[in-house]
């Protein structure tokens, strides 16, 4: 064997270089081509390890993602939808959550929270009924929009009717649920028919009370720390905070969350939502009007002078911030004598004495944004504002708002009347009172205070279903 050829011996590979100086003379490159290739062991071999530390790597990096991140696999989230369906319009409200041992994890960014109102409310289609479907579906299709097709079927829908269905007809309320239980049966959403329903004002109010002190941090904790809400709505208005008093039954429940229970007073006070206040005392001034024998002309107090109504003769709008707070306390105290407990704030229904701070959303809220005013004092600033402008003329207005909605514009007399006569003259918050403000979010994440997030925590926390189907009871 000549020296130097071991066993497996290196092929050598002689190219020829032409030199253009001499074509005769040829240079020979030595490369070498190794022909004893490593066995295939040995590759496999490399090639595992090579897997198993990117396995490894990968793994690690999934877990720094999950632990340290707060990034989870697409497959972790679940997803639930709640329609709110109010007086003055529905609204989706699509959630995503996951679990964290077992229990839910909510947020209520934009990437885990969105929400679509549609007006008008499904009330609006006591006539037709068949008419709901529209709004329910375009809700349907918007909820569809945020929820992975493969996870339809597990995600529940519900759609919860506030006020101003109650004010209809029950056999009305069910024609109109039965064409929304039509559609949400066909949405490709996980759907059961008892999950499309009119729910009770005492729910509404309880629900909104569980997102404002889940949103403050205080759900959970002790009640005694929590912060009531008082909402005043379209159609009706609710007054809900835990009390310790002896409350008569049916004005409170028992629930729990996180281990506490909370023994909390609500009430919904139906036809007590602004809208619907404003509107039936229009009607009582009308109906004096027709009944009044001189042919003097009824004034309404809580409409600024010059402003013409849609079909309503015999009244006209002559703005008198004082005249319309007693108005607006009149309707407030009809029925007070009535009162069979040992105390009403509103009509002949039970109040416990106020407990702990509160909360004042929706049209508490929308009036004072408008009006500019701050949290400290708002209540008596609230009167000062609204003296001023129930009596200003309803074309002055128009040209100093411009770009404020007719539709809320002229509402705001009236209701910054209501609001006075419901908080400090019936409910009895002072007018300086440090425990009241207006609100339309809370806490450090600024969480809506859309009574449907409450809904949605609870009935999520109460019985996490494993997604085997077991099913969820709403509180009720
Ligand atoms: N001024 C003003 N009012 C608003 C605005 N948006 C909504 N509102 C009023 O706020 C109230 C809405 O409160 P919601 O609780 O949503 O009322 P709703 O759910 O339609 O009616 P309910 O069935 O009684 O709950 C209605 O009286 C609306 O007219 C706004 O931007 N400005
Ligand atoms: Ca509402």
């Amino acid at each position: 064997m000549k020296p130097g050829m071991e066993e497996n011996p290196l092929k050598v590979q002689m190219l020829p270089v032409h030199h253009k100086s001499s074509p005769t003379s040829t240079t020979y490159i030595f490369t070498t081509k190794s022909e004893s290739k490593p066995t295939k062991p040995i590759l496999l071999l490399i090639l595992a390890s090579f897997f198993s530390i990117a396995i490894t790597l990968a793994f690690l990096f999934v877990l720094y993602m999950i632990t340290f991140s707060g990034w989870k696999p697409r497959s972790s989230f679940r997803y639930s939808v709640v329609i709110d369906a109010g007086s003055s319009g529905s609204r989706a409200h699509v959630f995503r959550y996951w679990l964290e041992s077992g229990k839910p994890v909510f947020d209520f960014g934009e990437e885990n929270y969105a929400s679509l109102k549609l007006s008008p409310g499904l009330s609006s289609y006591a006539d037709n009924p068949q008419g709901a479907s529209v709004s329910v579906a375009e809700l349907v299709e918007f909820a569809k929009g945020r929820v992975p097709k493969g996870k339809l079927k597990k995600s529940e829908i519900r759609l919860m009717a506030t006020a101003g269905m109650r004010l209809l007809d029950v056999s009305v309320q069910e024609e109109i649920l039965e064409v929304t239980r039509g559609v949400l049966r066909s949405s490709g959403f996980k759907f059961q028919d008892e999950w499309a329903s009119v729910i009770s004002g005492f729910d509404e109010g309880m629900y909104a009370w569980v997102v404002a002190n889940y949103a403050l941090g205080s759900l959970g904790g002790d009640p005694l720390h929590t912060t009531g809400i008082v909402e005043l709505g379209g159609a009706s208005a609710q007054v809900t905070f835990f009390s310790n008093e002896v409350v008569p039954p049916g004005f409170s429940r028992t629930i729990s969350y996180g281990g506490v229970s909370y023994k909390i007073y609500s009430h919904s006070f139906l036809h007590y939502g602004q809208d619907e206040a404003q509107e039936e005392i229009l009607k009582s001034l009308q109906n004096s009007a027709a009944n009044s024998t001189e042919d003097g002309i009824i004034t309404d107090p809580c409409t600024p002078k010059g402003y013409i109504y849609d079909n309503v003769n015999s009244v006209q709008a002559a703005g008198n911030y004082s005249a319309c707070r007693s108005v607006t306390l009149a309707k407030l105290q009809e029925g007070k004598e009535n009162c069979v407990y040992p105390h009403c704030s509103i009509g002949s229904t039970f109040t416990p004495a106020l407990q702990g701070k509160f909360l004042a959303t929706e049209n508490f809220y929308h009036t004072s944004k408008f009006f500019g005013l701050d949290e400290k004092d708002w209540l008596s600033e609230m009167i000062k504002a609204g003296k001023s402008f129930c009596g200003e003329e309803w074309s002055k207005l128009k040209e100093k708002y411009p770009t404020t909605k007719e539709k809320y514009l002229d509402g705001y007399c009236f209701s910054s009347a209501y609001i006075i006569s419901m908080l400090h003259d019936s409910l009895g918050f002072a007018l300086d009172d440090e425990r009241i403000e207006f609100a339309n979010k809370a806490g450090e994440k600024g969480i809506s205070l859309d009574w449907a997030l409450g809904a949605f925590i609870l009935n999520t926390d109460t019985t996490t279903s494993d997604y085997s189907g077991r099913s969820r009871k709403m509180l009720g």
